[in-house]
C-alpha cells in the first residue's frame, strides 16, 4: 500500500529527492497499475510500489509484493533487494537510523489511488458499451469480496455504471475473513457466493480473492465461471477480439478445454506451468518470439492481458466479462448472463474433477538428509517409469512440468508445487470409476516412498 517515488537512488542524494504514497486500503493489480498510470495530481506514474497482503493465503501469512512498470519482482529480484537492503541497514548507525525513519515519515504523502484506477475501470466498460453513461443499468449483480479489499467493485465500479448491487456480501475488509477463505479456489467461497445469487435472483455474481488479483464469477442460474470453465469464457472472449491467439494457461486445466479453444473457438492452447507469473512470462516470451498471445490465465482465478499491460487483475478480468455483457445488450444479441453461459456452451467438463495434495515429511529418513524437491523429483521419475510400462495409460507427449498421463477417459497430473512441500494430484475423469483407477496407478508407483504422506489419495480410492 505504499508507493515510492525515488528519482534517484543514489545514497548521497536519496534522503533529499524520495517521497512515499500512502495508498491505505488498495488492491494489488491497482498498486501496480499505479506505476504505468499519468496522473500528476497523485505523483504518477511511480517508481514502483509494494503491496502489504496475505494475498488468499491465511491472514497470518501477510508478505509484500513489489512492482515496477516492467511488472511484479521475481524471486530472484526480491532476494537481492532484501540483501542490499540488508547491507544499507548494516552500514547505519543507530541515529543515522533514527534521523532517515524521521526523514522517510516526513516524505510520506497520502493518496486515494483507487479512486483513479477504479475510474479507468469505469471508463473502460463505457467505451465498451458505445460511451453509455450506465451501460448495466437493469442488471443486478452481486459482489462478495470475503472481507478482502475487494469491496470498491460495488460502489466504485458496479454502482456508477448503472448496476443494482443489493446482496452483496462481505464487502468490510476484515483480516481475520470470518465468513469464508476470500479465494475463487476455495468451495466454500464459490457456495458463498452461488447461494447470494440465488437468493437474490441476480443476473451475475462475482467474487474476488483478499487482493483482487484472482476473480471468478456465477451466472444467474448458479453456474460457476471458475476454473476450466472461467479460462474457458475469456478465451472466447479474447478470441472473438484476436481470431486465432494462442491463450496460455497453468497445467492444471483439463484436456475439454483444449478441445474447446482448439476445435470451437479456433484457438491454440499452450499449457504451460502452474504459477501465474510463469504464465504471464511465458506469454510475453511467445509474442516476443513472433507467436501472438493476448491472454494468460490460470485455473486459480490469475488472469492477465497483453492489453492491459499483462497486468494480473482479477477486476480487469470481470471488467471484460461485464463489457459483453453490456455490448451484447447494446447490440441486441442477448440479454443477461445467458450470453456468458452460451459462450462456453460446448466446453467438455469431467464429472469428476479432484485435487489431492501428498505432504513430503521433510524430516523422514527416507529422504536421506536430501531435499524435499530432490525426493519429489525421484517419485516423478518412479511414476514416469511405471506409466511406460503400463498399456492403459498414456503420458501427454507435450508437458512442461511433473508427469501428465492421460487414460481411463480421464488423466492425471503429478507435479511438484511451486512453494510447498507436497506433490500435488489432479485427476479428472467422466467417472468416479475411472477417476479412481487412476488414483490407483499413481497409488500403486508411489507406495514404495515412505516420506510421502498418501493419505488423501488412500481415502479417495477408497471411496471416501
Ligand atoms: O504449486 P501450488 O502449491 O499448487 O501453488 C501454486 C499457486 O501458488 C501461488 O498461490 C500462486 O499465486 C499461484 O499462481 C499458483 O498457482
Amino acid at each position: 500500500m505504499l508507493i515510492l517515488k525515488v528519482h534517484n537512488l543514489e545514497l548521497r542524494y536519496w534522503r533529499q529527492l524520495y517521497m512515499f504514497l500512502l495508498c491505505s486500503l488498495a488492491s494489488t493489480p491497482a498498486m501496480f497499475n499505479s506505476t504505468l498510470t499519468e496522473d500528476e495530481d497523485v505523483f504518477c506514474p511511480v517508481d514502483g510500489s509494494i503491496m502489504i497482503t496475505a494475498s488468499h493465503l491465511p491472514y497470518n501469512r501477510n508478505g509484500l509484493k513489489f512492482f515496477t512498470n516492467a511488472g511484479g519482482l521475481g524471486k530472484a529480484d526480491i532476494k537481492d533487494i532484501l540483501e542490499r537492503a540488508a547491507i544499507i541497514y548494516d552500514n547505519f548507525s543507530d541515529d543515522a537510523l533514527k534521523e532517515t525513519e524521521l526523514a522517510a515519515s516526513a516524505a510520506v504523502r497520502k493518496a486515494d489511488y483507487m479512486n483513479i484506477y477504479t475510474a479507468n475501470l469505469v471508463e473502460a466498460v463505457r467505451r465498451a458499451a458505445g460511451n453509455i453513461e450506465k451501460p448495466l443499468e437493469g442488471f443486478h449483480i452481486v459482489v462478495d469480496a470475503g472481507n478482502g479489499a475487494g469491496g470498491f467493485f460495488m460502489g466504485k465500479v458496479l454502482e456508477p455504471l448503472g448496476a443494482v448491487t443489493s446482496g452483496s456480501q462481505f464487502l468490510e475488509p476484515d483480516g481475520l475473513f470470518p465468513n469464508h477463505i476470500p479465494n475463487p479456489e476455495d468451495k466454500a467461497a464459490m457456495r458463498a457466493i452461488t447461494q447470494a445469487v440465488l437468493e437474490n435472483k441476480a443476473d451475475l455474481g462475482i467474487i474476488f480473492d483478499t487482493d483482487v488479483d484472482r476473480s471468478a464469477a456465477v451466472d444467474s442460474s448458479g453456474r460457476e465461471f471458475n476454473r476450466n470453465r472461467l479460462i474457458a469464457l475469456m478465451s472466447a472472449i479474447v478470441l472473438e477480439e484476436h481470431p486465432g491467439t494462442t491463450i496460455v494457461t497453468d497445467s492444471v486445466t483439463s484436456d475439454g478445454l483444449t478441445a474447446f479453444i482448439e476445435n470451437k473457438l479456433g484457438g491454440k492452447h499452450h499449457r504451460f506451468k502452474r504459477g501465474y507469473k510463469n504464465v504471464i512470462d511465458e506469454a510475453i516470451r511467445l509474442n516476443f518470439v513472433g507467436e501472438e498471445s493476448h491472454l494468460a490465465i490460470e485455473t486459480s482465478g490469475h488472469g492477465a492481458l497483453k492489453e492491459n499491460h499483462w497486468l494480473d487483475d482479477g477486476a480487469y478480468l470481470m471488467v471484460k466479462v461485464l463489457n459483453k455483457l453490456a455490448s451484447a445488450r447494446v447490440s441486441g444479441s442477448g440479454c443477461g448472463s445467458k450470453v456468458l453461459t452460451d459462450m462456453v456452451d460446448g466446453l467438455e467438463e469431467a464429472e469428476v474433477a479432484v485435487e489431492l495434495r501428498l505432504k513430503i515429511d521433510q524430516n523422514h529418513a527416507d529422504l536421506k538428509g536430501g531435499s524435499f524437491r530432490g525426493y519429489g523429483e525421484a517419485v516423478l521419475k518412479h511414476l514416469e517409469n511405471r506409466v511406460a510400462s503400463d498399456s492403459k495409460l498414456k503420458k501427454a507427449p507435450v508437458n512442461y512440468e511433473g508427469v501428465r498421463v492421460s487414460g481411463h477417459g480421464g488423466w492425471f497430473l503429478l507435479r511438484l508445487s511451486l512453494h510447498d512441500p507436497v506433490l500435488p494430484l489432479n485427476i479428472e475423469a467422466p467417472s468416479l470409476e475411472e477417476a479412481v483407477k487412476l488414483g490407483l496407478a499413481v497409488s500403486a508407483a508411489v507406495k514404495e516412498f515412505a516420506a510421502l504422506d498418501t493419505s488423501a489419495l488412500d481415502k479417495f480410492v477408497r471411496g471416501l
